[in-house]
């Protein structure tokens, strides 16, 4: 086999790629990147310039390729492939598959309007690989001293983020957003009530835009960190330093717009920092817990450029995704429970996928505190008091700060103040727990409640609190009894 055949067998294989709808055109343009070597012993060697598209190749395209391989009759030879990482490996500038691309050729006797259509569909695959390739180009920088730190969480991806009907269009939005940035929607809007996966599917994108385009810059900020981080530069007159901080990102991840309510001065600089990006053709991303009409206190111009790009809403989860959700859950943990006690689980925790996951945490931590398995008599003997208990009922954030307060005998100060003795740290850690759990409250906002502390001390107790819930009777206890008498004096 020539060279020409391994290259021309690579370039009919790329478009087959792109046109697999499991893959589509812009990840699967990412083969374009890889030079073909050479064919010896039924497997073709491919090099690629970086770590992430092997992974990508190897990974993610593996079965895709394969079956397109299997299409081209030149490749009946080749079994298998390897991908090698090659820094000097240069793709070829036009991965065009001449006259071995069956998909793309007319038959002699084709209608006029199909051979067109067969062209048409070509120079729309070659604008796709050309528009990835300026994308590669234009996140590309010479050197790694400039990379932002992210602020992603490793936790939220989309392998782990379940699609169901209540989630299927933003979370194609989002894998649209993160595969062509500022190419797809621009600004994507994503919104619904608390505990949906705004969050989730924010950090999914930047995930995954960053796996597809490692030099692309990325920053994840809540709203409340955006204005804690403005209100700062202010005082500290570094105004130019926070304005390139969000200025010189390609992706921009705004979580809880609605938090900018009424806040002039820093929709203000929003407002400019969304203007700058969007002009420079860079992509943001922006959640909210209603739709951009419903924003109150945001000025009008502001609310219309919301409108620009996409709106999508994320709703409740039906039955059978919430199900999915538990047990991918519950996959990821290594916990073996039964399918029914996961249905039983989630028929009953209906609106709020933080609480429903709260919930398996719990039941998961008794049967191990107890060394006990998960059965369904336990997990109604834990459940006993949540789900007597109306979950239309809000808790009120005071109620928890004041009931915790009552329960380890201290004051209200104690917990808002700055002690760091081990009974108020620890009261303090349950209360901030509490709130993340049972209220819609997001952690900057809890951090504010508890002396303007930072939302990762929020983060931190959340983590810390969950994980002696498992370890230690005694805290589990304690927070179970909490959340009941929480929960009773909000009836
Ligand atoms: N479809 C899903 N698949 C898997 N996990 C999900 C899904 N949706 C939500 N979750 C999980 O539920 C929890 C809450 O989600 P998330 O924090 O993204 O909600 P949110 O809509 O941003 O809420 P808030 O408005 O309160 O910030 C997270 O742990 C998240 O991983």
């Amino acid at each position: 086999m020539t060279e020409d055949d391994v290259q021309r067998i690579w370039a009919t294989v790329t478009h087959a790629v792109m046109a697999d709808p499991e893959v589509g055109p812009a990840v699967g343009a990412q083969l374009a990147l890889a030079v073909p070597r050479g064919v010896g012993g039924g497997t073709l060697y491919l090099a690629v310039q970086h770590d992430f598209t092997l992974k990508l190749l190897e990974n993610r395209l593996r079965q895709s390729i394969m079956h397109a391989m299997s299409g081209v009759p030149e490749a009946q030879e080749i079994e298998n492939f390897i991908v090698l990482v090659d820094p000097d490996a240069q793709p070829a500038i036009d991965p065009d598959p001449g006259d071995v691309r069956p998909e793309r050729q007319a038959p002699a006797h084709a209608a006029p309007s199909h051979a067109a259509a067969v062209q048409a569909d070509a120079t729309h695959r070659d604008t796709v690989i050309d528009s990835v390739r300026s994308m590669h180009e234009s996140f590309a920088r010479p050197s790694s001293h400039d990379q932002v730190d992210s602020r992603l969480n490793e936790k939220y991806r989309f392998d782990s983020f379940v699609i169901g009907q209540s989630n299927r269009f933003a979370h194609a939005a989002a894998v649209a957003v993160a595969e062509a940035p500022a190419r797809a929607y621009n600004p994507l809007f994503i919104y619904g009530d608390s505990g949906l996966g705004k969050t989730h599917l924010l950090h999914a994108i930047g995930h995954y835009a960053r796996e597809l385009f490692p030099e692309v810059r990325v920053r994840y900020v809540s709203s409340e960190d955006f204005t804690n981080d403005f209100i700062n530069s202010i005082a500290n007159n570094q105004g130019a330093a926070f304005h390139s901080r969000y200025r010189s990102v390609d992706l921009l991840l705004v979580d809880d717009i609605q938090f900018l309510e009424g806040k002039a001065e820093t929709q203000e600089a929003f407002f400019h920092t969304f203007n700058t990006l969007h002009d420079h053709n860079k992509q943001v991303v922006i959640t909210s817990d209603v739709q951009p009409k419903q924003l109150k206190g945001f000025e009008e111009r502001m609310l219309s450029r919301f409108e620009w790009g996409l709106l999508t809403d994320i709703q409740v989860p039906d039955l059978e995704t919430r199900i999915a959700i538990l047990r991918k859950k519950a996959q990821r943990e290594n916990l073996e429970i039964d399918d029914s006690i996961l249905e039983f689980i989630a028929a009953k925790f209906t609106s709020n996928i933080r609480e429903l996951e709260g919930t398996l945490i719990r039941v998961t931590a008794f049967a191990s505190l107890n060394q006990q398995r998960i059965d369904m008599p336990l997990v109604q003997t834990v459940l006993k008091d949540l789900i007597s208990l109306d979950e239309d009922n809000e808790v009120q954030p005071s109620d928890i700060i004041g009931k915790t307060a009552e329960y380890f005998d201290l004051s209200v100060d104690d917990l808002y103040g700055p002690s760091r003795a081990q009974q108020m740290a620890t009261a303090r850690q349950i209360a901030m727990y509490l709130c993340r759990e049972l209220t819609p409250l997001s952690l900057p906002k809890i951090g504010q409640l508890f002396g303007g502390r930072d939302h990762t001390t929020v983060m931190y107790a959340h983590k810390k609190i969950s994980q002696l819930i498992a370890e230690r009777r005694s805290i589990y206890n304690q927070v179970t009894e909490l959340t009941t008498r929480i929960k009773q004096g909000s009836r």
